[in-house]
């Protein structure tokens, strides 16, 4: 679903170049839940931001469904929109927004029509445990309710490849693994491809396969495993 092929990132300071990526070659397939682990300053964040299209300036190539990536912009932002979902340790919801219209968001990006969303909003508040909430404003929700209102948002739409950057870590252990099995459970249904970028073994326990990045380069399969 995801390749990449001799992708590296450096990042440019004034005079100073600073390598985050340094030939990466990995492919993810359609269903996979990936766990990107490595130390502060490995390069997940970097690799997400590529992964999620937000950045792209990079060297190498990035591969969705066999098709090399056409990096214009707004190509770039119709495949955000329709293909991709995002989940972020802080939530990141529009704080004047309800739970509802929170989740509607990518719907009305997409254009779903009005009569259509309501149904389905309400089904996913619904797998995710949230349906008594939805008029709630995310300030009147605890952390791991924000987190399903957050994974609901980033599902809805029903996309091919869901960007999560420490998805549990502002969570309990429990809340954390609530979190996570909804995400498994709803992507399931559609297939969906999760890349994680996490430094908690809770998360990466639950996943189908671990990337490990040791100074912008992925460590071979058989030393790799997960560092808290
Ligand atoms: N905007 C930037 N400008 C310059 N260097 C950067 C920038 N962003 C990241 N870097 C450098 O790139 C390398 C990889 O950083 P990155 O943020 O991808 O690591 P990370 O594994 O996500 O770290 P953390 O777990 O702390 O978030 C680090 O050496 C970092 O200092």
């Amino acid at each position: 679903m995801l390749q990449f092929k001799g992708l590296s990132k450096f990042y440019q300071t004034g005079q100073v170049s600073q390598q985050a990526l340094s030939n990466v070659n990995e492919h993810i397939r359609a269903g996979e839940m990936i766990a990107l682990c490595g130390p502060s300053g490995s390069g997940k964040s970097t690799l997400l931001n590529i992964c999620g299209l937000l950045d792209l300036n990079y060297q190498g190539e990035l591969y969705f469904d066999g098709v090399k990536l056409d990096k214009d912009p707004q190509h770039c932002m119709q495949l955000r929109r329709q293909q991709l979902g995002f989940v972020f340790q802080r939530f990141n919801l529009v704080p004047v927004m309800s739970a509802y219209e929170n989740v509607e968001y990518p719907l009305m990006l997409n254009k779903v029509p009005s009569q259509q969303r309501k149904q389905r909003i309400m089904q996913i508040l619904d797998a995710v445990g949230m349906a008594d909430f939805a008029q709630a404003k995310p300030d009147r929700l605890s952390g791991g309710q924000q987190q399903r209102i957050a994974v609901a948002r980033a599902l809805i739409h029903q996309p091919r490849l869901v960007i999560a950057d420490e998805p549990t870590a502002s969570l309990d252990s429990h809340t954390a693994h609530q979190v996570v099995e909804l995400m498994k459970a709803i992507g399931k249904s559609h297939n969906t491809t999760f890349v994680i970028a996490t430094h908690d073994n809770r998360m990466s326990e639950h996943c189908d396969r671990q990337i490990e990045l040791l100074d912008g380069q992925v460590l071979s399969k058989e030393v790799s495993a997960c560092v808290a």
